[in-house]
């Protein structure tokens, strides 16, 4: 399998993909267009955030399975594009904090201090001291914006500095920002108390220009603002508005609204110092993303799931290994009950019963949905793109967990409404986890779900099992196990086949054909 790194990845990472007997291909600078005409070659895309992973480059990328983000920012990849089509995005959620958090403090530094510029002037000839009188940090308020990752390890690097940090993060609980040292208040409020204000959050819909015209207003004139985290979280012009009217002192800015940058109104400006979109340019976070994402895509590629999907529920290693034959079981379920379904899929409802089930059910119900649309419908299904094939198509999803209720300690239950009516299987893991399919529609059975089946709804009466027997036995296709379920003697029965061969089509309708037959069908699991 082929992998490309479109941008540039410490070849650490990389050279654990070749040990693992991958290709690796470094081609960086592509355009769109250039992009767009190799993509099909590939089965793994390496990105840091100079490739603009566009719609139309994942619509083209025929091979494409993941594309791993060696750092933490996903805004340069079109993540509705690769999620409908089934492809993967992992990150490196933890690779670049330290390297960020500390750009950060440099740049707080080189503001308060003045370093850039006196650098340069000196560097020019000019020995000025006074004009460059700065700004202790010491006794200062620190407002950060966004507390994740990179936000908390800078409160804590500059509570080292004797400051009071305050912060502003809608989803982090006041318990966690009391644990930190953090007073939590609203964004408002920090803008106006702030000495230094430094932005750690993501760009999306929500924060693009969250620092406009009139929030930095509300900044004290003394104040500085440092942007570390993505371009276009601060409305450039407005800022620089801001800064020429002086009702702001300063800015270190690393990221832009446009990157690569290097002509803007800003530059002209003595109180902004900039760096070329630095913060994880170390030779240590470097390694650390190239690492993360090259395991993953291994993993991903040799059939694995990933542990740091942006577009699938993130697992720890512990979760992972817990829930995998529950992942496999869902799967097979839905795999199943798609091969037996006769009639346009309306809904699918997932049941959880019991503990196993406690924490994390979402990976479980995408397998179930991966394992039931696959088979039905001619384009690929998988983790990844489940929920918004499902939803294309108008069928509802719902799932419900409960502690207990089931006769197994836990118990995995996948009904689907078809246009033709109800249908349902369940499945369990006995002892060593081995899966064990124990209902199809009302009937009790065992079936290893494993290899190919036969499921044979019939009358309960004498000479059924023998006739197919014999059906099969005369093509030389051997029965390798069977699962008979009745529900009253002489009523409606089930019989289950796993079989050595694959059931020819002619032995098929030849079943079908025996009176008292109801029908016939064959699974392959
Ligand atoms: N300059 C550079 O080279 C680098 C930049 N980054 C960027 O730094 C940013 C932060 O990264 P991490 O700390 O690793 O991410 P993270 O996901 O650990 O933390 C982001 C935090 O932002 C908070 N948040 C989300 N929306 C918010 C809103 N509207 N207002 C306030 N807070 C909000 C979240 O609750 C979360 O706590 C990201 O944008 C990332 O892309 C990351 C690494 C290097
Ligand atoms: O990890 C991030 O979000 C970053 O911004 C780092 O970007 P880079 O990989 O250095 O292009």
């Amino acid at each position: 399998m082929r992998i490309l790194a479109s941008d540039p990845v410490a070849e650490k990472g990389l050279n654990i993909l070749r040990e693992e007997g991958f290709i690796v291909d470094e081609k960086i600078k592509l355009s769109e267009e250039e992009l767009i005409k190799i993509i099909p070659q590939y089965d793994a895309l390496i990105v840091r955030s100079e490739t603009k992973v566009t719609a139309r480059i994942i619509e083209a990328a025929e091979n494409l399975k993941i594309i791993g983000r060696a750092g933490v920012g996903v805004d340069n990849i079109d993540l509705a594009a690769a999620s409908k089509k089934g492809i993967i995005v992992v990150n490196s959620p933890e690779g670049n904090t330290i390297a960020a958090a500390e750009h950060t403090i440099a740049l707080m530094m080189a503001l308060l201090r003045n370093i850039p510029q006196a650098h340069a002037a000196l560097k020019a000839g000019k020995w000025l001291r006074k004009e460059f009188t700065g700004y202790e940090l010491r006794g200062k308020t620190v407002g950060i914006i966004g507390l994740g990752r990179i936000g908390t390890a800078v409160a804590k690097r500059v509570k080292a500095f004797e400051t009071r940090v305050i912060g502003y993060d809608p989803f982090i609980s006041e318990e966690r920002a009391q644990m930190l040292g953090i007073t939590l208040m609203p964004l408002e409020e920090l803008l106006q108390n702030a000495d230094i204000v430094t932005m750690h959050l993501p760009l999306n819909n929500e924060t693009r220009n969250l620092i406009n015209r009139e929030r930095l207003k509300l900044m004290k004139k003394s104040a500085f603002i440092i942007n570390c985290a993505r371009g276009g979280i601060i409305d450039e012009e407005a800022l620089y508005e801001a800064l020429k009217a002086g009702e702001i002192a300063g800015a270190a800015l690393d990221v832009f609204a446009k990157e690569p940058l290097t002509e803007s109104p800003l530059f002209e400006l003595q109180n902004v110092i900039v760096t070329p979109h630095l913060g994880a340019s170390t030779k240590e976070a470097q390694i650390n993303v190239a690492i993360d994402v090259a395991r993953e895509i291994a993993n991903v590629l040799k059939g694995g799931l990933a542990q740091n999907a942006v577009n699938f529920p993130a697992m720890d290693k512990e979760s992972y290994q817990r829930l995998k034959p529950y992942i496999n079981l869902a799967e097979k379920l839905g795999n199943f009950l798609a091969q037996i379904l006769s009639g346009g899929l309306l809904a699918a409802e997932i049941v959880y019963n019991g503990l196993a089930f406690k924490e994390e059910t979402r990976p479980l119900t995408l397998a179930a949905l991966k394992g039931l649309l696959d088979p039905l419908l001619m384009e690929k299904v998988n983790y990844v793109n489940a929920p918004v094939v499902a939803k294309e198509r108008g069928i509802k999803v719902r799932e419900t967990v409960m502690e207990n209720g089931a006769d197994y300690t836990n118990l995995i239950t996948l009904k689907v409404t078809t246009e033709k009516g109800e249908r349902i299987i369940a499945g369990t893991l006995f002892r060593n986890n081995e899966p064990r399919i124990v209902q199809i529609d009302q009937y009790r059975v065992d079936v290893v779900p494993e290899g190919y089946k036969l499921f044979v709804p019939h009358k309960d009466q004498p000479l059924m099992i023998g006739r197919v027997g014999l059906i099969l036995g005369e093509k030389g296709i051997n029965i390798a196990g069977m699962q008979l379920g009745r529900l009253t003697p002489g009523g409606d029965a089930v019989m289950v086949l796993s079989l050595d061969h694959p059931a020819d089509g002619d032995s098929i309708k030849a079943i079908a054909e025996i009176p008292g037959i109801y029908e016939v069908k064959a699974v392959s699991l």
